[in-house]
């Protein structure tokens, strides 16, 4: 399963938390978020770690410009789009962006947001679903009505976010069944101040999860 952490600031974060098993980190560069960080940060962090994970830069509503060339200048492989990016905009930007993997996050507030869901499937790589809040676009720490997508089995990969915890997530992956999960505030002290602690003990959960499951 792949594992994003998301919102890293620090270079040094970001390699223990390389180090202890996560497939991807994420990047905030929606100006308006604590976790923000420069391309330039993105790209000293990413040039300190040596392991071939992915570096996914989290954007909402951005001109497309505007992410290809953080994309290049910060040393993206995939981009996330949090904010209300249509499916033609995907579609552009995947065009522009070849090589890089497109995400499209959907914040779930009801069946609608999942019949919305249908017009991505062909437009991008991954679909990323996070809870819905009436006036911010993420790393809220809400959780989503896990049971409203149990039965929503999109055709391409997709990613479980939204305020998933080490004590949560066991509950989660009873239920669900998706192909990456995404973390932000359940593993940090602070906004951008992850908490290395709770990192660790979220692997050792996926561990046993894993173990129970073969066994
Ligand atoms: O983390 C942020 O500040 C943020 C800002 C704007 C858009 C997305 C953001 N984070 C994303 O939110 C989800 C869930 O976060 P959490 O685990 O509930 O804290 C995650 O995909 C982050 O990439």
């Amino acid at each position: 399963m792949r594992v994003k952490i998301c919102g890293i600031t620090r270079p040094e974060q970001g390699m223990a938390i390389a180090d202890l098993g996560a497939t991807a980190l994420g990047f905030i560069l929606a100006p308006s978020s604590p976790r923000y960080v420069t391309p330039e940060s993105i790209a000293s962090i990413v040039t300190a770690i040596s392991r071939p994970i992915h570096y996914i830069g989290v954007f909402v509503n951005e001109d497309p410009g505007e992410i290809r060339k953080t994309v290049t200048r910060a040393g993206l492989t995939g981009v996330q789009l949090h904010g209300e990016e249509s499916p033609d905009f995907c579609a552009r930007l995947r065009d522009l962006l070849p090589g890089i993997e497109i995400l499209k996050a959907l914040r779930v507030k009801d069946g609608e947001t999942l019949e919305r869901a249908r017009g991505y499937f062909d437009r991008v790589d991954t679909l990323l679903f996070d809870a819905y809040h009436p006036s911010l676009h993420g790393g809220t720490g809400k959780t989503l009505d896990w049971e409203s997508i149990a039965r929503f089995s999109p055709p391409i990969p997709w990613f479980l976010a939204g305020g998933l915890t080490p004590d949560n997530l066991t509950d989660a992956l009873t239920r669900l069944s998706p192909n990456g999960i995404d973390l932000s505030s359940g593993v940090e002290r602070s906004p951008g101040d992850k908490d290395l602690e709770k990192v660790a003990l979220l692997f050792d959960r996926l561990r046993q999860i894993r173990k129970s499951s073969v066994s």
